[in-house]
């Protein structure tokens, strides 16, 4: 058998953190090196000699984060949403100088929210209307979610190439927010509420008849085999992957 993978995780306290660096333990081919917290240096990922980073911090932290890791040669998977198309591009150009190094950036680690985001992309082209209600914890920090703003960049894409126009909406007089954030043109409506933890509904419409994708994660459980097969992979993908469709075969 090889040796186990060694593992870091960052924001290793945190609701996923600590659900990370429990999976990590438990599974049999990866070992927890470096279970690191927000006052402690990433430097504890050398002592370690983690392979893998995992992020699962915040969106203020998580490009630094990456950037050591990409610059000491320590692979990432990176959960923390709040990367961007331009903050993708950075990490491309730090791995530009380390093309051996991989990260992995997972919008959602859940395998029922990865196929929800592949159903609506198949979907798009069919239905002339679409929005996307995300709802979440009230502790989350980020609004949208990363899984919604994915789920609106694969939408706009796939209706961009079937040759859709802009969304219907006659609305020429609203209040401030009443119909949510445009997210390359597609409407995303973020509810934050106790007693949730994860849930993402796509509604599609077209002449007489609505098709509703919905996707809840009640535990953070969900996550972790998404997790523990993105730290399995990650050494074996050079560069950056976002999603985890490929690993999928999706
Ligand atoms: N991809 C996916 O499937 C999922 C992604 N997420 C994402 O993961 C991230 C974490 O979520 P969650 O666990 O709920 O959040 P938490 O707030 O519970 O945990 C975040 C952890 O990161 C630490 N942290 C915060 N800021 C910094 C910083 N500047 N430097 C280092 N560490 C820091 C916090 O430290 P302290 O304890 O001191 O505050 C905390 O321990 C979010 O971006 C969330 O959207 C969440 C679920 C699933
Ligand atoms: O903060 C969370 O909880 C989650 N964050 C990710 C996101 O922003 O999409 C993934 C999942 O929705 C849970």
């Amino acid at each position: 058998m090889n040796s186990p993978i060694k593992v870091g995780v960052l924001g290793a306290r945190g609701r996923m953190g600590s659900e990370a660096v429990r999976a990590v333990g438990e599974a049999p081919d990866t070992e927890l090196v470096a279970a690191i917290n927000r006052e402690d240096g990433l430097t504890g990922l050398l002592d370690g000699g983690a392979q893998v980073a995992v992020d699962l911090t915040h969106p203020d932290a998580v490009l630094d984060n990456i950037r050591f890791c990409v610059e000491h040669g320590i692979h990432v998977v990176v959960g923390t949403s709040g990367l961007g198309t331009p903050e993708l591009a950075t990490v491309r150009s730090w791995l530009a100088d380390r093309p051996e190094v991989g990260v992995l950036v997972a919008p959602n680690f859940a395998i029922g929210a990865v196929l929800s985001m592949r159903f609506a992309e198949l979907a798009a082209k069919f239905f002339e209307s679409v929005e996307i209600v995300e709802l979440h914890h009230p502790k989350k920090a980020d609004a949208p979610s990363g899984t919604a703003a994915r789920t609106a960049q694969v939408i706009a894409q796939a209706r961009a190439e079937a040759g859709l126009g802009e969304v219907p909406d006659a609305t020429t007089k609203e209040l401030d927010g009443a119909r949510g954030a445009d997210v390359d043109g597609v409407r995303v409506h973020s509810v934050r509420m106790t007693g949730l933890v994860a849930h993402q509904e796509v509604l599609f419409g077209t002449e007489g008849e609505t098709l509703t994708i919905r996707h809840d994660s009640y535990d953070r459980r969900s996550f972790m085999p998404g997790v523990l097969l993105s730290i399995r992979e990650v050494g074996s993908r050079p560069g950056l992957t976002v999603g985890l469709d490929a690993l999928l075969g999706i």
